[in-house]
């Protein structure tokens, strides 16, 4: 019997993903406040990086410290727009703002996953994706978000790319699941080779 595996996450697609997957896990959600850690790495001059593989770490290791037998995954997701980190919007005019200012410009989303097991990491990555968004035009702008602000509120670029934000880019070079927030084939790969998924 492999062991248990629990995603320390909130985020409904990357439960979806692991359960699509047939990959058994439970969900705990690991409550750490993201906004004042970050706040503290990027006054450190953190690389957007090494932030989201902080922030995933801390938690997985939350989790992982009351349930030291499980593998518990750790995820986090950061927008660079050209050296600013973007965060999940606070309103629809958040939302249009953000998306204002990443249209007709490329940014990069990094996606990390850290597995904690024992309390201890002992596997960790870092994807990264660039996309380019098309200049859209302030009405489709309005439009998208209010069309589709109860699902887009949740994603750290204002936009889901498996549903209508996909006419939102002209180009993305990089893994689509670390477009949908987290390095997915890595982390299958890690678990298969250590004999926790069938192959
Ligand atoms: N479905 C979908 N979600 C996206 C997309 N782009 C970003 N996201 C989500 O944006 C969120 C980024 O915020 P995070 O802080 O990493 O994760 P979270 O949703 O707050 O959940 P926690 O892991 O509990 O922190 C994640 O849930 C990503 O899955 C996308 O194209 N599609």
């Amino acid at each position: 019997m492999s062991q248990p595996i629990i995603l320390a996450s909130g985020s409904s697609i990357r439960a979806k993903l692991l359960q699509q997957a047939a990959v058994p896990h439970s969900v705990e959600t690991a409550r750490i406040d993201e906004e004042m850690i970050k706040s503290a790495l990027i006054a450190e001059e953190a690389p957007p990086r090494d932030i989201a593989d902080t922030l995933a770490e801390m938690k997985a290791r939350k989790i992982s410290d009351k349930h030291p037998d499980a593998l518990v995954i750790g995820c986090d997701q950061v927008l660079d727009h050209r050296g600013k980190l973007l965060s999940k919007p606070d309103s629809q005019e958040d939302a249009i703002r953000q998306l204002t200012q990443l249209r007709g410009d490329r940014h990069m989303l990094l996606s990390a996953a850290v597995i904690c097991e024992g309390g201890k990491p002992i596997w960790r990555h870092v994807g990264q994706v660039r996309l380019r968004m098309r200049d859209i035009s302030d009405s489709y702008l309005n439009d998208y978000v209010t069309r589709n602000w109860e699902s887009i509120r949740h994603a750290v670029g204002c936009y889901k790319l498996e549903e209508e934000g996909s006419r939102l880019f002209t180009s993305i070079e990089g893994d689509y699941f670390h477009v949908l927030g987290m390095p997915f084939l890595e982390l299958l790969n890690y678990l298969a080779l250590r004999g926790d998924l069938a192959t």
